[in-house]
Order: C-alpha cells, then structure tokens, then sequence
C-alpha cells in the first residue's frame, strides 16, 4: 500500500506549520513520523504502508505574489523540514516561546519539485504493480490540499501522464501476453467467473448483439432530432 502526499509551500503559507504536522500524525501512517524537536525517527518497525512526499514546483503568479519564502525545506530524500511563514501565528506564538517554528516528518522518499512523472512512477508505485500482477493486493492514493498537484499525480495530463495511466499501461502490457482468445468467460459477483456452455454462450452473443443495436439507434434517433430541430 503506498500514499503519496503532495505539498505546495502555498499550503505552509495558509496553515501553519503545527496544523499540517498534526494532519499528518492524525492519519496514523506508519512510515511519517513528525517531530517537533528538530531530530527526525523512522520508525524501526516493518512498513506495510509506504508514504512518498511530493513537493510541486511554484507557478509563475506565486513566486510574484512572494510565495517562496523557503518554508520547504527539503533537507535529503527521507526528511523534510517545515518553517513557519513570516508573519504566521505560530512563529509569532513561537518567538514568545509558546511552541515551534520548525518541524521535521520522513517519509519513504520525498520527491522534489524536478521530479518527472515518469520519475516518480519508477520510485513509487512500479514496484507494486508487479506485486499487484502477481496476484497481490495494493492501494494507492493521493493526498493533499487543494491545489497541491494530487490530480496531477494521479491522472496527469495528455502530454505528461501520471500514475493511474502508467499503472493501466504496464497492466495491459502484461495482460497482453497472457489474453484469454475465448468468449465463454463472464464475469460472477465482482471477483469470480463463470464458464458458460454453448448455448449460455449463444445466448450472451444474442444479448450484446441487441444491446449494440439499440446503441444504433439511439445515435440516428439523436442526430435525426438534432437535425429536425435545426
Ligand atoms: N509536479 C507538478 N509539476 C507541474 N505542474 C504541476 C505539478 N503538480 C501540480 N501541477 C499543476 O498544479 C495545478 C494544481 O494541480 P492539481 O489540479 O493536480 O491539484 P489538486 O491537488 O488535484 O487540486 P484539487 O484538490 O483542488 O482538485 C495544476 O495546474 C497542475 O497541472
């Protein structure tokens, strides 16, 4: 199972630090460990959740409207540091001693803002498919504020696909060699299958042969209205 987290420094901007730490803690993962004290602790016990961090590079009105204010600092592939922004709260509240201004959370791997999709595929989720090919289960999920690049990840776009797509690719690339030529398969309460007989066989051919009919028609009724109205 693996979730991949995306941040923006936008999100530092909007909440403060301590509140995007707590976030993370409340979710419970086993592989981010947030501490407030400056050291970071990978948690020794065997990680059946892997959790990727993925810092999206800022967009061109951002960085104008002074969004950079170096709040991410990504210190090496396993630990982030979290600076409260200037004029927050809590660094208001911390230079008065209440609480922090900094925070640190690892993660399995954490991926800047130069990271391809491709990239993160390979470092992510590549592995899993695999697994997931040999017969194993996996979940995999993005989460994030707004605006954090969770799509992005996931779906990506036409010219830079993401995860999903890559997964999808790599999964019928393998089905591909393994296709099954025969129609007397159909699928039985959501994770099994039926073998059909002959006439069973006949029978599904006569219902998608009507199915795909009434498709026909429905089309030609569409276009003849669209016509008739014009
Ligand atoms: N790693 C990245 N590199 C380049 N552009 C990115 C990256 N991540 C996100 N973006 C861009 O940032 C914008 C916001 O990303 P996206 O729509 O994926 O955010 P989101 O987390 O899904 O937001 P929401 O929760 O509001 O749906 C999009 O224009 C997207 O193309």
């Amino acid at each position: 199972m693996s979730a991949v987290i995306n941040f923006t420094d936008e999100e530092i901007i909007r909440q403060p630090p301590g509140v995007t730490g707590s976030s993370c803690n409340d979710l419970n993962f086993p592989g981010l460990s947030p501490t407030s004290s400056g050291s970071s602790e990978v948690e020794s016990k065997p990680q059946t959740l892997k959790v990727y961090l993925r810092v999206r590079p800022f967009f061109k009105d951002e960085l104008s409207d002074n969004e950079d204010q170096g709040c991410v600092v990504i210190e090496d592939n396993q630990v982030v540091k979290l600076h409260a922004p200037k004029g927050s709260a809590t660094l208001k509240s911390s230079e008065r001693g209440i609480g922090v201004s900094v925070h640190k959370f690892s993660f399995s791997q954490i991926f800047g803002h130069e990271t391809s999709q491709n990239g993160l595929f390979e470092g992510t989720v590549e592995g899993q498919v695999s697994d997931y090919l040999d017969g194993k289960n996996a979940l995999i999920f993005s989460y994030g504020v707004t605006n954090a690049g969770k799509t992005y990840t996931i779906q990506g776009t036409a010219k830079e696909p993401g995860i999903l797509p890559r997964v999808l690719d790599t999964t019928f690339q393998y089905i591909g060699q393994h296709q099954y030529g025969g129609m007397d398969l159909k699928p039985y309460l959501g994770n099994d299958a039926q073998c059909l007989g002959p006439e069973q066989v006949k029978q599904e051919k006569n219902a998608r042969a009507s199915i795909f009919a009434s498709f026909r028609e429905a089309t030609v009724f569409h276009i003849c209205a669209m016509h008739t109205n014009g």
